[in-house]
């Protein structure tokens, strides 16, 4: 299958790319995104043929359909790294949390996030293709807390890649901090900006872009790319789990096959919900998508009133931090999808120009058709914490936004699978005060405090980043990002 762009064609750039090429350069003309050129039908079939798959061979047959020119051998080599999830029988378990309630955990990789779920496998692609061209790659992450621990993960030590992982120095939890900044493998650079996500993004897309920084690197004999979102190569793995989970619904009796369900999903940059999005589009029985976010809700306004405004917003620092975004890139695909190329290109201007941009009352419909979307600010977000904790649950200030959604905008005789994006020991301050209303200033009190409450181990993993070198201490103003990438290189 080819891939096409969501703003047109330059005419600089070819009409159409294989998936190897967008993988490797992610960025299209007029600064837009690949997207397949169609979407395979699934159907019916398709899921009844899969309920008693794994998830690798789900995954697997999923690829297949999308006729990605990757070897065989290399995208099962990937999917074998599922095998180093929790379970290796089911790297996503589903757990029921009250009636027409389902929690999709999406964090037993080695990071302990759902980023993981995407970045093992396309990271061991990406660096295959860059072998198989022995061609050198800089691979650039932009992250609010969870992409970057995985990409660097998935890329450290790996041959022909470099890469570089530029984070808010005072925006993430410490433990997804340190899990960056202790990464000691030679081929990785972690940059601590003074600013906020949406900067390391903006820069990252305009490093993308940048004719002369793409020349420099050429000069080293290095190309350019990137593990966030805006890579397709991510997108592709984050479908997968969406059809798993409705299909481990089915194996729980919890629905029956071919029933609607609410997807809900906490959302930021929008690759995950993006995921379920083309999921649905391919056959999946979906009710609607369900955005929820935090108390930086431009989607959730976007969604309610189709206008994408944030002119006069400021980013807020929030205990979800990594939706603590304003600029959601993969908005953009479901544009492209619903009212064309044409008009994306003039929305994303409008975005870029002037902040700002607005549907028709017809475009409106169109997306109030498959989304809808609520926001759930920090003590809510605690409420919510300790009130599924009551009923047996522990979940992470992400997830939790979700409950807020459920509760206001959803259908409660109609189930909902909720995806939770990340352990609880990421950001155990905030939990720990919601269970306990202790002030933990220090994350080692607040994991040993929810273990005590809620009885369970905290990983050796995340123990262990607390006495472990700091090896990465670059943390520089938002305008050097590009000198010091050079000087990593
Ligand atoms: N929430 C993300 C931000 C980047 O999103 P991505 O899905 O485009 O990689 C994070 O935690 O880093």
């Amino acid at each position: 299958m080819n891939f096409i762009q969501t703003r047109g064609i330059d005419p600089a750039y070819p009409s159409t790319v294989t998936f190897s090429e967008a993988i490797l350069s992610p960025i299209a003309s007029y600064g837009g995104l690949y997207v397949p050129e169609n979407l395979p039908n699934l159907g019916l079939e398709f899921l009844n043929k899969h309920l008693g798959s794994s998830y690798k061979d789900l995954a697997f047959d999923l690829l297949k359909k999308f006729e990605i020119d990757i070897d065989a051998n290399v995208i099962l080599e990937a999917l074998d790294l599922y095998d180093n999830f929790d379970n290796k029988n089911n790297p996503v378990p589903v757990v029921k949390v009250k009636d027409n309630l389902y929690v999709s955990e999406l964090y037993h990789g080695p990071t302990r996030a759902f980023k993981d779920m995407a970045l093992q496998p396309f990271g061991r692609i990406l660096s295959s293709v860059a072998q198989k061209k022995n061609e050198n790659y800089l691979i650039l992450a932009a992250t609010s807390g969870d992409t970057g621990p995985a990409a660097l993960e998935t890329f450290k030590n790996q041959k022909n890649i470099q890469m570089v992982c530029i984070y808010p120095a005072n925006g993430t939890s410490d433990v997804q901090r340190l899990q960056m900044v202790t990464e000691d493998a030679k081929n990785l650079k972690v940059i601590g900006i003074n600013g906020n996500f949406d900067d390391a993004q903006a820069a990252l897309k305009s490093l993308l872009a940048s004719k002369s920084f793409n020349d420099t690197l050429k000069e080293k004999n290095i190309s350019l790319s990137a593990a966030n979102s805006v890579n397709f190569g991510r997108i592709i793995f984050q479908i997968i789990y969406h059809i798993h989970s409705y299909l481990e619904l089915v194996r729980h009796n919890a629905i029956e096959m071919g029933e609607k369900i609410y997807i809900n999903v906490p959302s930021g940059n929008f690759g995950n919900i993006l995921g379920a999005f083309y999921a649905k589009e391919m056959g999946l029985p979906v009710e609607k998508l369900v955005v929820s976010s935090n108390k930086n809700n431009i989607l959730t306004r976007f969604i309610k009133t189709g206008v994408y405004d944030i002119k006069d917003d400021e980013l807020i620092l929030t205990t979800s931090p990594a939706m603590d975004i304003l600029k959601s890139s993969n908005v953009e695909r479901v544009l492209f999808s619903l009212y064309g190329a044409d008009r994306t290109k003039e929305l994303m201007s409008d975005l870029d120009n002037n902040s700002k941009y607005e549907l028709t009352k017809d475009e409106l419909e169109k997306l109030q058709e498959i989304f809808i979307a609520d926001f759930c600010d920090d003590e809510e977000g605690k409420h919510y914490i300790k009130s599924v904790f009551d009923e047996g649950y522990l979940m992470d200030p992400h997830t939790a936004t979700c409950l807020k959604a459920y509760e206001t905008v959803c259908d409660p005789k109609i189930k909902s699978i909720v995806y939770s994006t990340a352990e609880w020991t990421k950001f155990s301050p905030v939990i720990a005060n919601a269970l306990t209303g202790e002030i933990d200033t220090r994350d080692l009190d607040a994991l040993s405090s929810i273990s005590r409450e809620a009885k369970v181990e905290i990983p050796q993993m995340i123990k262990d980043l607390f006495t472990k070198e700091v090896t990465q201490k670059t943390v520089i103003e938002k305008t050097d990002i590009e000198k010091s990438i050079l000087n990593f290189l």
